[in-house]
C-alpha cells in the first residue's frame, strides 16, 4: 500500500457559525474539491431524527414480500424509477451484485414518446410501495429527499466560494424542487416551440440499495457496484453502518476505503461539475466491493443531484480564476481522460447523458420503452448473465 495517500476530509458545517474559522473551512473544502473528489459532511441541515427514521425503514423496505416488490419493478417505468432485482443492473459493463429502489420527484411527467426528446423520460413519477405495507414510508422519504436536495444546493454555494466564484455560480444548473413542476406546467403550453425552452426539469434520484455479501462459488473481485464516475453535479451518500470496507475511490493506481462515518454524508462530485469547472473539481472513479461470504448485507442511499435536463454543458463552462486553475494543474493525481466518455458527456444536453447511462445500465427497461436505443447499445441482445426473467 502506497504511503501519503490523502485521507478523506471531514467538513464540519458547524464551524461556519464562527467567522474566524471560515477561511480554514473553505481551504479544506477547496482541497477536497480539487485534490480528492470525496468528502464527508458533518453538522448539515438534514435532521438526525429524520435520518434515523430513514435508516430504520431501509431493511423493512427490502423485507416486504417479493411479489409486492415485483409490483414496483422498474421495467414498468420509462422513467427508470422503481425496484431492480438483484443482479439486473450493469455498471461499466459489470453486473452489480445489489438490489435497489429508485425514487425521484413527485411530479407528473412532461415526456411524450415520439414528441418530446427521449431524455425527458427521466423525469416522471416514482413507484411507491402501498401505504399499508410500510406505513409512513412515502411521507418520510419525500421529506428526506427534499431535505437532502436543499442541502446539496446549500453546499454548492460553498463550492462556489471555495473556487473563488460568486456564490450563485451554480444556480443556473439546478432548481429548487418546489419550483420545478409549476414552471414545467407553464412551459407545457409551448410544446410546439423550441424544446430548449423547457430548461427547468432537473433529474434527481434517490437510490436505496441493499448489497448482499459475495455469493458462494463466485470469483474474486465480486462487485456490488462496478467502477464508475457519477454523471451529475454532486452525490450525497448515506452509508448505513457496516464492518466491511465497501465503497472505495481510486487515486492514481490505489483504491482507498471510504468507510461510513456516523452523523455524516459521504459526498462525491460528478462529471458534469468537473466539466463546467474546467476540471477544477475532481469527479472521482469509485466502486463498491461486496462483503465477504456470510457477512450481513450493507445498505447505502445515494442521492444524485443532476443538472437541468436541457443545459448543454459545452455552452456553460464557467470562468475559473487563474489561482484555482493553477491548483488544478498542480494536483498530485491528475484526472484520467477518456475520449469516448468525454464526447458523450459534452456533445449532448446534460439530461441526455444521464438518460444514456440509464439505457446502458438497464437493458430490460431500454428494450421495453426505448427499443431503438436498445438495438443501438445492445446489438447482440441482453447480456445473458443478467437475472432478468419477468
Ligand atoms: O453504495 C455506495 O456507497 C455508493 C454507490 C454508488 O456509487 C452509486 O450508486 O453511484
Ligand atoms: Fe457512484
Amino acid at each position: 500500500m502506497a504511503t501519503n495517500l490523502p485521507t478523506i476530509p471531514v467538513l464540519d458545517l458547524a464551524v461556519l457559525s464562527d467567522d474566524t474559522k471560515r477561511p480554514e473551512f473553505i481551504a479544506l473544502l477547496r482541497y477536497a474539491l480539487i485534490d480528492v473528489g470525496f468528502l464527508y459532511l458533518k453538522n448539515h441541515s438534514v435532521p438526525q431524527e429524520l435520518i434515523d427514521r430513514v435508516c430504520e425503514y431501509v431493511p423493512r423496505l427490502f423485507n416486504i414480500p417479493q411479489e409486492e416488490k415485483d409490483k414496483l419493478l422498474m421495467i414498468n417505468s420509462p422513467h427508470f424509477m422503481g425496484f431492480s432485482r438483484l443482479r439486473t443492473e450493469l455498471t461499466g459493463g459489470f453486473i452489480d451484485h445489489r438490489e435497489q429502489f429508485d425514487f425521484g420527484t413527485t411530479y407528473e411527467t412532461r415526456w411524450k414518446p415520439g414528441i418530446t426528446p427521449d431524455h425527458w423520460g427521466l423525469w416522471g413519477p416514482s413507484q411507491w410501495p402501498e401505504e399499508d405495507l410500510i406505513p409512513g414510508f412515502r411521507e418520510t422519504f419525500e421529506t428526506y429527499l427534499t431535505a437532502v436536495h436543499n442541502e446539496t444546493i446549500q453546499l454548492m454555494s460553498l463550492f462556489a466560494e471555495a473556487l473563488q466564484l460568486p456564490s450563485d455560480a451554480f444556480a443556473k444548473f439546478h432548481e429548487p424542487l418546489d419550483k420545478m413542476q409549476s414552471r414545467a406546467k407553464e412551459w407545457s403550453s409551448l410544446l410546439n416551440r423550441s424544446f430548449r425552452t423547457y430548461t427547468s426539469l432537473v433529474f434527481v434520484d434517490l437510490q436505496i440499495i441493499k448489497y448482499p455479501p459475495t455469493q458462494e462459488g463466485s470469483q474474486q473481485g465480486f462487485m456490488g457496484n462496478g467502477p464508475h464516475y457519477d454523471a451529475g453535479l454532486v452525490t450525497f451518500v448515506l452509508q448505513l453502518p457496516s464492518p466491511h470496507p465497501a465503497l472505495q475511490m481510486q487515486l492514481g493506481d490505489e483504491w482507498i476505503d471510504i468507510p461510513p462515518i456516523p452523523g455524516t454524508f459521504t459526498v462525491n462530485l460528478g462529471q458534469s461539475l468537473e466539466y463546467i469547472t474546467q476540471g477544477a473539481v475532481r469527479a472521482t472513479y469509485h466502486h463498491v466491493v461486496s462483503s465477504p461470504i456470510g457477512s450481513d448485507a450493507r445498505y447505502a442511499l445515494p442521492f444524485f443531484q443532476g443538472c437541468r435536463l436541457e443545459v448543454c454543458l459545452a455552452d456553460e463552462v464557467l470562468d475559473i480564476p487563474p489561482e484555482i486553475l493553477k491548483l488544478r494543474d498542480q494536483r498530485k493525481y491528475p484526472i484520467k481522460t477518456d475520449p469516448v466518455r468525454d464526447k458523450e458527456l459534452y456533445s449532448h444536453p446534460s439530461g441526455y447523458v444521464v438518460f444514456l447511462r440509464g439505457i446502458k445500465s438497464h437493458p430490460d427497461i431500454s428494450e421495453r420503452h426505448y427499443p431503438t436505443l436498445f438495438k443501438e447499445y445492445f446489438p447482440d441482445g441482453k447480456p445473458k448473465q443478467l437475472n432478468i426473467a419477468y
